[in-house]
């Protein structure tokens, strides 16, 4: 029988865009037939069929309008007229013009006028500094989609920019995992083909079939979907992060020139709960001291941006930026089934199976056969492994709590999980496999294990307490004796 084959051309115009969501189960093909398309800034190559798969939503914007053609179903799918665009493109030429004065600077070149005029006051008035951003906004206001956005221009400029790209939403899970926190330099436009890979590929899930342009992300284990967990530790992983990036940048003062860009959780821009103010608040000047921020974006939010205009806007820029009226809103049963996408997409790879009638398909434009990984499933003694949980699992909410010195204690404390126990909390549960300790003995201390950061995430599949074993799903063959593993509140199972 023949198969059906479901294809509808759209001919966008200038600064339009076609926005499509899809259905669990279904995918859909896109192919740039004429003119110029981008995804949250990532250019349509013409002819290439692009894969959309997991329940994506996205859009493809035309600057200068295109024909393209859709093959397949989404559920929900228009052209819109109406996009942030020509504000967000304008926040790019601000940015680009920053980094092209940081680098005169770093050269010690005379700086170019234009540039120079076209920064904001503060900026201008200080020295010339490289965009380093902090986005702030609501729940479903767009901030990950405009961080893709700003960074794709930005490695699309064509000055070998690689701007880094910081994730603290741990909600989202990044490069790496749900309930990571990481950090990445871009040095290629990021696809967006799937919600199992919010910001592309990374190389730490791919260890033998690396994806052309996948990252190698720095990444430390928060382990909790939620900020109100444990915002201590989320505060003191914030500072490990801008530690390390800032290292690099010592470094590497040239590659600095292309700036940070942060995307935040959106309980940093709500201040519902007891308590809740307060840590987000800290959690704000957290990341505003660790990537030493020049620019906070607020993304469709009046009160918050008057709140951060009062905190911040004498020592720094303050920009309220328009929100898209593309973005979805995403219920909490969609992100736990993108929860889970990404613990398949992190032990399998992803394969978007193509609509019928699409012979060759891409997903961001790379060949579906490099994507597949073959995890291992492996039997290890339960001395094999030290697993440690963060703050002692019976703890009261923080936010239950008034904030008292003795709780800091009892929050950032290693507390060992024995597999033996039963109500370990081990099965089924996702494991971040630590970096070694320290080699030299005299540069140990306490506090070590919150400080080190991820080498891969593994799952537990089976406890079999009588013989002191269990069986652990791992994405490479590594053996894991003598490691040390964080556990948090993620499970996964097949
Ligand atoms: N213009 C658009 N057209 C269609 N879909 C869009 C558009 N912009 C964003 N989306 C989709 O809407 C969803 C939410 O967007 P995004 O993740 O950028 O928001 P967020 O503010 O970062 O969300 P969160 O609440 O998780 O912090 C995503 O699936 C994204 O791909």
């Amino acid at each position: 029988m023949a198969e059906i084959n479901f294809s509808k051309e759209w001919a966008l115009d200038a600064e339009t865009e076609y926005r499509f969501e899809l259905d669990i189960g279904t995918s859909i093909a896109i192919t740039l037939v004429r003119g110029r398309a981008e995804i949250f800034g990532a250019e349509l190559v013409e002819g290439k069929p692009y894969l959309f798969g997991s329940e994506c939503k996205a859009a493809v914007f035309t600057w200068v309008g295109c024909t393209i053609q859709v093959t397949g179903q989404p559920s929900t799918e228009y052209v819109s007229d109406e996009t942030p665009m020509s504000a967000y493109g304008n926040l790019h030429i601000a940015f680009e013009q920053m980094r092209v004065k940081a680098l005169a600077k770093l050269h010690g070149s005379p700086i170019l006028e234009s540039a120079h005029t076209a920064q904001s006051k503060s900026q201008s008035d200080s020295s010339a500094e490289p965009p380093r951003v902090l986005i702030l906004g609501p729940e479903n206001s767009g901030k990950t989609s405009i961080c893709k956005i700003l960074v794709n221009y930005a490695v699309r400029a064509g000055q070998e920019w690689s701007p880094i790209l910081v994730n603290v939403d741990p909600n989202e899970g990044g490069w790496a995992c749900p309930g990571a926190l990481s950090a990445a330099a871009v040095h290629g436009p990021i696809p967006t083909y799937s919600p199992a890979n919010p910001l592309g590929s990374a190389a730490s899930s791919a260890p033998t079939t690396l994806s052309s342009n996948a990252l190698l992300p720095l990444v430390y284990w928060y382990g909790h979907a939620g900020m109100k967990r444990n915002p201590l530790l989320m505060d003191r992983l914030i500072q490990n992060l801008g530690y390390n990036v800032q290292t690099k940048f010592d470094q590497d003062p040239q590659g600095s020139v292309a700036g940070i860009i942060v995307d935040t959780p959106s309980s940093f821009a709500s201040s519902s709960g007891p308590g809740v103010n307060d840590y987000r608040q800290k959690l704000i000047r957290a990341c505003i001291d660790a990537f030493r921020i020049n620019i906070i974006l607020v993304v469709g939010h009046e009160k918050l941006n008057v709140e951060m205009q009062r905190a911040y806007g004498s020592s720094l820029t303050v920009l309220k930026i328009p929100k898209s009226g593309g973005v979805v809103e995403l219920d909490y049963g969609y992100r736990d089934r993108v929860h889970r996408y990404q613990m398949h997409n992190y032990m399998y790879g992803e394969m978007i199976p193509p609509p019928p009638g699409i012979k060759n398909g891409t997903q961001g434009g790379e060949t579906l056969s490099d994507l597949v990984l073959t995890p291992s499933s492996n039997v290890i003694n339960f001395s094999d492994l030290t697993i440690y949980r963060i703050g002692a699992e019976t703890m009261a909410p923080s936010s239950a709590l008034p904030i008292g010195a003795t709780r800091v204690v009892s929050e950032m404390q290693p507390v060992l999980v024995d597999p033996a126990q039963p109500g370990s909390g081990l099965l089924n549960a996702i494991l971040a496999v630590l970096a070694p300790y320290h080699p030299d003995p005299n540069e140990r201390y306490n506090e070590e294990l919150l400080d080190l950061t991820v080498v891969g995430f593994i799952v537990v599949t089976n406890l079999d307490i009588p013989h002191k074993k269990m069986t652990v799903l791992s994405p490479t063959q590594g053996s894991l004796v003598g490691k040390t593993a964080i556990v948090g509140s993620f499970e996964w199972q097949e």
